[in-house]
């Protein structure tokens, strides 16, 4: 993999130990193609701020190295520093300043010429250009968090990061910043977001890296890790409670509830043969009646939270 040309960021056994002797990341080692959103997710304090800070060449690891488009982001910060934008959550610049000169500024600070056109691309593409005149403190909370992705892009960075760009909005502004990000990854912006949320990461990332105590636990194709680790449930709820479960279903993994009126089955969804048929043939021949029939497959919470707790 490592000669793949795709590889934008390859990241090479990173650990980071602050200077009060805390591990924040462990032996860290991740790839991230070119044109990919990935979602790094994990709960407060896994390492995913420093993870990033590490590879905007903002923190020293320990040991280890990181390199951006093939340039090593400790020896040649200036190169991979201009190749990546950086989205913070909060909006510290000047409020009476207008949207365009605080993202044409922005530009000017990476040490690239005016230029008004790109800045208007770049407002545009994030349905700003509108409010190109106004000043920042008449914009609402959704068009400021708008603004910082502007800012962050006016260099024309091919990695943009963002640190938990919908922490604390509502879910209409959540939506909002789910389609910017689309719209902006297909542009051929590589996107890289931390996040909380399972939800967020679910429903906007190529491949997601769960990341607990400084470690990666695992990074998977989203749909891949929702196939491989996806468990499901059929509950059967039937006509008659049911003292026992008869010997004849004890092959199968099943529950009764305290009601005694339905019954779980557990089984993995990608197997060829879940078993399915067997167990409603097997039902039928216990002259079980059935009432009604449905699945559940288990939500990225259920696999995140398990998988958090087996590595504790
Ligand atoms: N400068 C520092 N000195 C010592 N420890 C630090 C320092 N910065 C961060 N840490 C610790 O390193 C761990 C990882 O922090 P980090 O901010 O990377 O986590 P995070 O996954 O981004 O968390 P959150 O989701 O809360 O932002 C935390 O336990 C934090 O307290």
């Amino acid at each position: 993999m490592n000669n793949n040309a795709d590889i934008l960021i390859d990241i090479k056994n990173i650990t980071k130990k602050y200077d009060n002797g805390f591990t924040a990341l462990d032996d860290v080692s991740l790839q991230i193609k070119k044109g990919e959103i990935i979602a790094l997710l994990g709960p407060n304090g896994a390492g995913k701020t420093t993870l990033i800070s590490t590879i905007c060449g903002i923190i020293t690891p320990t040991s280890g190295s990181i390199s951006v488009g093939g340039f090593d982001t400790l020896k040649d910060y200036r190169d991979t520093r201009k190749m990546i934008g950086l989205v913070p959550q909060e909006l510290t610049t000047d409020a009476f300043e207008t949207v365009f000169d605080t993202v044409s500024f922005t530009r000017g600070l990476f040490g690239k010429p005016r230029d008004k056109s790109i800045i208007e691309k770049i407002l545009k593409d994030l349905s700003l250009w509108d409010k190109k005149d106004n000043k920042l403190r008449e914009l609402s909370g959704g068009m400021k968090r708008r603004v910082l992705i502007a800012k962050a892009l006016s260099h024309e960075p091919d990695i943009l990061f963002l640190d938990e760009p919908t922490a604390g909005v509502d879910v209409e502004l959540r939506k909002d910043m789910w389609n910017v990000m689309r719209a902006l990854s297909k542009t051929g912006v590589t996107i890289i977001l931390t996040t909380h949320y399972i939800e967020e990461a679910e429903e906007m990332a190529d491949r997601i890296g769960v990341i607990s105590k400084g470690r990666i636990l695992l990074v998977e194709q989203t749909s891949e890790l929702m196939r491989k680790l996806g468990h499901k449930e059929m509950l059967i709820e039937i006509s008659e409670p049911l003292d026992i479960l008869p010997a004849s279903l004890q092959a199968f993994d099943l529950t009764l509830s305290d009601d005694r009126k339905l019954i779980t089955y557990s089984y993995n969804a990608n197997q060829e043969h879940p078993g399915i048929t067997r167990l409603l043939k097997a039902l039928i021949e216990a002259d079980i009646r059935t009432t009604d029939i449905s699945t559940k497959q288990s939500s990225l919470e259920d696999i995140f939270v398990n998988l958090v707790r087996d590595a504790a």
